[in-house]
């Protein structure tokens, strides 16, 4: 058998190894407790065999609250031989190790090197977190792949990590090789050349074959050579020169560019910053290199009552709305209405060995759970900080991830391990008597923003994210939903409650009652959810902005976002500073006029049946917005109308074409002053909108921004819509505004997504 052949052979061999281990978990989920599929299924099945399902109904539907309803399902057999065990997902050296053969085989390859990078990532996931000097060297490894990807910041964290925490250094001669590829990468030469030196003593001392060493020498020398060459001191002092040269001239620009705001300054603030402080890069190797957005500031100053608005808005309940979002000033297109941060929020199943489940960033240098093989975090600080809330899911995860048990499961137990059991058992009377727990959200509204006594468990008079009350008091629209809905729902919150005592939320043996308790809430939440839980999302770039797009990274609940009702015209559009939510005004909101976010059904892509339907299905309500009223077409709305607008004579108003800027008098009135005057600068607006285009491709999302304001403001008084160019600049406003938040670069040579 030739190299190649022999190779494939052993790829293959380590795949099937991966695949029995598979079985293995299979086997696993066996032991620690059934699935929720196979409860819910074994309970109907039952039903339909006994063929009681109309009695069932009968009785369940007597059932008028969450108590009630959790308890008629606590009787069934099912449910009370129901156990779950808790069972980490644990790390497993031999799966490690087979991983890092793999990699092994790979990763001399360069084609091969994203496959590669996967698999060290499994290796490391597994390796157990005693073992350190084995988790060096695989963070080592990791550290390669990335070079060979040309992630030369994520390799010199990685490279640095492992030479930080091996317990002999000396071995790892291939960091410092890497690292010195890293500086000289980044023309760092002074840097990089004590690296190669360490890297070449280490390779000399080290067990390698004379061949390996031999082949390692050359492809260093190389490189060596020109870094020691850019180090003589006559190329020194002209590099130090160009160096000085081009941040005076980058202080320079920065001053001339007085146009650009804030963040975009702060972007050229980091590099003058890490250009001064070189040093820190060094000590740097736990901090991301990935750095988040800023988070906006809330404009028109902040609301005395809701912690995370703008007190350019207040809250009302209107029949038939619940509580809805108010403008109580008129507000201005890009103003911040809201910043909210997530009572609880948690990252996609399918994304969990890529994000930190502390702050949902995007990491290739991730640092696993101490415990569980299943999650990762970005950095040292995120993996303390995110160890309380993941303390307890951990050894749950295979039951809460479960996709038949649906996606809130986990969200629903943080929401519950976010409030300490003692704190729920402390309040539970009050909670299971509270009568308000059984309407609907908006009775509650006025009582609680009064700081009513009997609400003030923790309310402080203020509405604030932090504060479960917030989160508990969501709308369910429970009086809307079906028997099955209700009967899925009270089944899985079981399901989710037992989860909760297999972790030891309650402590050791819970009664059954403080069990019946929780799920209680966790019935309520599972509904509230539903309807009130938003996605996080990250924007992916392209090199083409037409294919930029958005892609949900974690789910979150956002008390203060929350508030605000949908419509298929919003006037705000949504997105995401790591796990913060922002909301910003994208038209003109006046006085009086409800903030209106989108609840993903935009009247121009999805046809009104659609949109009704499932907002219906979902969200339990009649859409009447403009859009729906109005019956507005899809996109593009008129064939061949580019811009109808108002002839701006007040007492003609009437409706005109803007084609091509030669008809200069309205058919209407007859004016020519007024009407050829707005004709003209209507020609020139329409270059600023190209002009927003073109800077939203150079990616200047804050200039573009600025632009498009302008033009969206121009819009306001003289445009009618629907209007394709209305519609265009309002969702080039939304796009613009998503790319101010969660966004990544997409590298075609890494699979990150
Ligand atoms: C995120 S909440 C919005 C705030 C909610 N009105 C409240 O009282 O808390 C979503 C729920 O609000 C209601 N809702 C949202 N948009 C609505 C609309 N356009 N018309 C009527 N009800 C709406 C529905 O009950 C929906 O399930």
């Amino acid at each position: 058998m030739d190299d190649e052949g022999q190779h494939q052979d052993q790829v293959q061999q380590l795949q099937e190894q991966m695949g029995g281990q598979q079985w293995h978990q299979q086997q696993q989920r066996q032991q620690c407790g059934p699935g929720f599929g196979s409860l819910y299924t074994t309970v109907c099945d039952r039903i339909r065999a006994e063929n009681i399902l109309d009695t069932v109904m009968e009785h369940f539907q007597q059932c008028h609250s969450d108590q009630a309803r959790i308890s008629y399902v606590w009787q069934l057999p099912e449910v009370r031989e129901l156990q779950l065990k808790s069972h980490t997902s644990g790390k497993c050296s031999e799966e490690a190790q087979s991983c890092e053969e793999l990699y092994d085989m790979l990763v001399n390859s360069e084609n091969n090197a994203a496959r590669a990078l996967e698999v060290v990532q499994r290796a490391i996931l597994k390796t157990p977190a005693d073992d350190t000097n084995v988790l060096a060297r695989r963070f080592m490894k990791r550290a390669w792949a990335l070079l060979l990807l040309e992630q030369f910041d994520d390799a010199f964290t990685d490279a640095s990590r492992a030479l930080h925490i091996a317990k002999s250094p000396g071995l790892l001669w291939n960091a410092h090789e890497i690292l010195a590829h890293c500086h000289a990468k980044m023309k760092s030469y002074k840097k990089a050349e004590p690296h190669f030196v360490k890297a070449l003593e280490g390779l000399r001392k080290s067990s390698a074959s004379n061949e390996e060493k031999a082949a390692v020498a050359g492809r260093v020398s190389t490189v060596f050579r020109m870094v020691k060459e850019e180090n003589k001191p006559k190329n020194r002092a002209k590099e130090t020169n160009k160096k000085q040269q081009e941040m005076k001239t980058k202080k320079f620009n920065k001053k001339k560019k007085k146009e650009q705001t804030k963040s975009e300054n702060s972007i050229d603030e980091d590099v003058i910053r890490e250009e001064e402080n070189d040093e820190e890069e060094e000590a740097g190797m736990e901090k991301s290199r990935h750095k988040l957005p800023e988070v906006p500031k809330i404009s028109l100053g902040k609301n005395s009552k809701l912690d995370c608005a703008s007190a350019a808005v207040s809250v009302v309940v209107i029949e038939g709305r619940g509580r809805c979002v108010i403008a109580n000033r008129d507000i201005r297109a890009g103003s911040v209405v809201m910043v909210d941060k997530p009572y609880a929020s948690v990252v996609n199943a399918d994304q969990l060995h890529q994000r930190c489940n502390n702050c949902c960033r995007r990491c290739l240098t991730s640092l696993p759970c101490l415990h569980c093989a299943v999650v990762v975090f970005c950095s040292d600080e995120c993996r303390s900080s995110g160890a309380a809330q993941h303390r307890l899911e951990c050894s749950v995860m295979t039951h809460l991830y479960d996709a038949t048990l649906g996606k809130m499961a986990p969200l629903v137990f943080r929401i519950l391990t976010a409030v300490s059991w003692q704190r729920l058992k402390k309040s539970k009377e009050k909670l299971l008597s509270d009568p308000l727990l059984e309407d609907e959200a908006p009775k509650l509204i006025e009582s609680i923003m009064e700081g009513n006594e009997q609400q003030k468990w923790r309310w402080e008079g203020h509405y604030s994210p932090t504060d479960y009350l917030t989160t508990l008091y969501l709308v369910t629209n429970a009086s809307k939903r079906s028997f099955g809905d209700h009967f899925k729902r009270a089944l899985s919150a079981v399901y989710i409650s037992q989860c909760l005592a297999a972790a030891g939320f309650f402590g050791s043996n819970p009664g059954a009652d403080d069990i019946k308790f929780a799920a209680t809430l966790a019935v309520r939440h599972l509904q509230s959810c539903s309807c009130n839980a938003y996605e996080i999302s990250e924007m992916q770039l392209k090199e083409n902005i037409a294919e930029n797009k958005s892609l949900e990274i974690g789910g979150a609940v956002y008390p203060t976002v929350s508030l605000s009702n949908h419509s298929c015209f919003p006037n705000v559009a949504r997105y995401n500073v790591g796990t913060c939510c922002v909301l910003r005004a994208t038209r003109l909101i006046p006085r009086g006029a409800e903030v209106l976010d989108n609840y993903g059904y935009y009247f121009h892509v999805i046809p009104q049946v659609e949109r009704r339907d499932t907002l219906r299905l979902q969200y339990k309500f009649e859409c009447s917005c403009e859009a729906c009223t109005g019956s507005w077409p899809l996109y593009p709305h008129r064939q061949g109308e580019p811009i109808i607008f108002r002839c701006p004579v007040t007492e003609c108003n009437a409706h005109s074409s803007f084609l091509d800027g030669r008809q200069m008098e309205c058919k209407s009135c007859g004016d020519k002053q007024l009407y050829g005057k707005l004709v003209k600068s209507i020609s020139t607006r329409l270059d600023n909108y190209s002009k927003a285009l073109s800077l939203m491709h150079d990616a200047k999302f804050e200039s573009a921004l600025k632009v498009l304001l302008q033009h969206q403001e121009f819009l306001e008084t003289q445009a009618v819509y629907p209007a394709k160019h209305y519609t265009d600049v309002q969702e080039m406003l939304r796009q613009c505004l998503n790319c101010l938040g969660n966004t990544h670069c997409v590298n075609p040579k890494v699979n990150t997504n």
